[in-house]
């Protein structure tokens, strides 16, 4: 079967129905919501924000090291990652985006899964649904794409799905290169055996996060493409269209992540936080929706072992396994995740008698 994209029509105020890709939570959302008025999306700010920039070619290993321990995320050029497949990676997903979300829904059913309302994922690997109506939806729909899983599969049958996954496996390879740099910068700074280092960063671990943050009619203090969170990684990689929307808690204040062409996007995770005993932060992030635009963004993240034992003297000792099931069992209960906080060592005097 050929999927072709459906034709997508720009939507206007007097056509507030979106096209037939988009998922039905953003229509049933947008029933009687007023398009018009002032773009709360708009950045508060236009001042440059003062990320760091990271020269994965040139720099001395302190950067990474310096921007991971004040900031948890950084700018990242010179990094290796091929521009043209940065290109047409956006563009192959923006495409793909655009067949319709019966279509979407029934041919990723491969290795390439696809979601839509939450960016959770289940301890099976696959993305969570989210009721239409819950409070947590999220703006967003999406491609999970383990990378293990990809290079064993063809979708031999369809043009666009097959450029779509080659272009993700070789994306995926470039960032597993990247990632792998990172992380010996760091273990080196940290002092980690060859050993732990060895269970620390699971390369097989990869996944490649695709998504689509439609406009939105709701202002982000009613929706959010994703709201605040700590990723579960060691660390993750984003690359993102030139829309905007990323935020960073810096110092308790919101900032907004411009985009820049060709830079990519690293932050800490939560593994890497507990790995350095606290030293580099998993920084909150979270992502604002657009009134006019859609916006397209992929991440990577790497995983420790499963069985990896995460031992340092702030944290009782846990695996990358225990990290999951508890992660599991708190969205369950709780809706979200409460991370690394639940292996904490409480510090004597700060304990309740
Ligand atoms: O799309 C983005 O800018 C960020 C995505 C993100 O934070 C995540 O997938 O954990
Ligand atoms: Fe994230």
């Amino acid at each position: 079967m050929h999927l072709l994209p459906t034709p997508s029509h720009e939507m206007t105020n007097s056509d507030k129905n979106f096209d037939s890709s988009y998922p039905p939570f953003v229509l049933q959302n947008s029933i009687g919501v007023d398009y018009g008025g002032s773009d709360p999306s708009k950045p508060d700010s236009e001042s440059e924000d003062s990320l760091p920039v990271v020269d994965l070619l040139s720099s001395r290993p302190g950067d990474i090291i310096d921007s991971s321990r004040e900031w948890g995320m950084f700018r990242l050029v010179n990094h290796g990652v091929d521009s043209t497949v940065l290109t047409k990676i956006l563009e192959c997903a923006a495409k793909v985006f655009s067949l319709s979300f019966e279509s979407k829904r029934g041919v990723f059913d491969g290795p390439i899964q696809y979601f839509w309302g939450s960016p959770a994922i289940s301890l099976a690997g696959n993305a969570r649904q989210a009721s239409p109506y819950a409070q947590n939806l999220h703006w967003l729909e999406g491609f999970n794409v383990p990378l293990a899983k990809i290079t064993q599969y063809k979708y031999g049958d369809d043009p666009l799905l097959e450029s779509f996954r080659a272009l993700l496996e070789e994306y995926g390879n470039q960032n597993s290169l990247v990632a792998d740099k990172i992380f010996k910068t760091m273990a080196e700074d940290l002092n980690l055996s060859p050993t732990k280092s060895k269970s620390y960063i699971s390369l097989a671990s990869g996944l490649l996060r695709v998504y689509r943050y439609p406009r939105c009619p709701m202002s982000s203090e009613l929706r959010w493409g994703i709201s605040e969170h700590t990723d579960s990684s060691v660390v993750s990689i984003l690359h993102q269209d030139q829309v905007g929307g990323l935020q960073v808690c810096m110092g308790g204040k919101w900032l907004d992540v411009k985009p820049c062409l060709d830079t990519l996007v690293v932050n800490v995770g939560d593994m890497m936080q507990a790995m350095s005993n606290d030293e580099y932060v998993s920084v909150k992030h979270r992502v604002k929706v657009n009134k006019e635009k859609d916006r397209i963004s992929i991440g990577y993240f790497v995983f420790p072992t499963e069985d990896a034992l995460i031992e340092s003297p702030n944290y009782r000792p846990f695996t990358y396994a225990n990290f999951q099931a508890d992660r599991e069992l708190d969205f369950k209960t709780f809706g979200t995740k409460i991370g690394l906080p639940r292996y904490k060592i409480i510090p004597e005097k700060s304990r309740i008698l």
